[in-house]
């Protein structure tokens, strides 16, 4: 087991948006998590990566106690996420986007500047090879000087698995990626999440475009109401009374 969301419950007042809430992810799972709006989809996610902290609950990942850590150190551990409306710093390059997501940089600590130069150059140069390869990888090497601002929404997508990538993760938290982009992004996108899977990186999926969520992944968690209401393969799940009354009253 690579992660594991342990009875997470979250109160925002006297709203119960996570109730007691439990998922678990093998070690290259490739999982979906699927709910109407307001399911509480989000807001697991932000206690998964770190971003909130919940009322009660744990947050175990490569079996270690992860509930109290901060984003920063989640991700140096390899659990990275992504965001609804990505955060990239549309002014700046698709290649700096890159480059600034690199964790740990020996040039961010002033002292380094002057005493040791020659490996600020070094490392520099290792990350800027690695963020041109995750580029190509990702179909960005046409785009890699343009300000990314300028990209399509299909392609802030890529960009944003582009900056997670720069973490070598061991598991994505997905948040909609397919949101806002075009179909035949939307099968490049797949591709590549396919791709990373299959070199052994985790993902789970948060998606509202089920029909591209069901081609991608092995196993989906259904939310509705803060709690989790099915699980298992897209098929099963889809099949399952309780999740189509979930989504409009029957029409997934
Ligand atoms: N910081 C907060 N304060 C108060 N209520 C919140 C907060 N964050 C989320 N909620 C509430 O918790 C519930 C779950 O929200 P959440 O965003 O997790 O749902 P979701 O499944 O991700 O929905 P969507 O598919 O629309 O993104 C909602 O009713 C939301 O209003």
């Amino acid at each position: 087991m690579t992660f594991a969301a342990n009875d997470i419950s979250m109160r925002f007042g006297g709203f119960l948006a996570l109730d007691h809430v439990s998922i678990e992810m093998g070690e290259s799972d490739l999982v979906g998590l699927i709910g109407p709006n307001g399911a509480g989809k989000s807001t697991l996610f932000a206690v998964a990566s770190g971003f909130e902290t919940a009322s009660g609950g744990r947050v175990v990942f490569k079996g270690q106690d992860v509930t109290a850590l901060s984003p920063a150190a989640r991700a140096r551990l390899g659990l990275g996420r992504t965001f609804q409306v990505p955060r990239e710093f549309t002014h700046l390059s698709v290649l700096d986007n890159l480059v600034v997501a690199a964790p740990g940089q020996l040039g961010e600590r002033l002292v380094n500047v002057f005493l040791r130069p020659g490996d600020i150059a070094r490392q520099r140069a290792e990350i800027v090879e690695k963020a041109e390869g995750i580029a190509d990888f990702l179909n960005l090497a046409r785009v890699i000087d343009q300000p990314s601002g300028k990209l399509s929404g299909g392609q802030k997508k890529l960009l944003e698995l582009g900056r997670v990538l720069m973490l070598d993760p061991a598991l994505i938290l997905l948040d909609e990626p397919f949101a806002g982009v075009n179909p035949v992004l939307v099968g490049e996108i797949s591709e590549r999440i396919g791709e990373l899977n299959g070199r052994g990186v985790g993902f789970l999926v948060v998606e509202h475009n089920l029909q591209a969520l069901s081609d991608l992944v092995r196993r989906m968690y259904v939310m509705d109401r803060g709690r989790i209401i099915a699980e298992g393969t897209p098929d099963e799940v889809l099949a399952r009374d309780a999740v189509r009354e979930a989504y409009m009253g029957g029409v997934v």
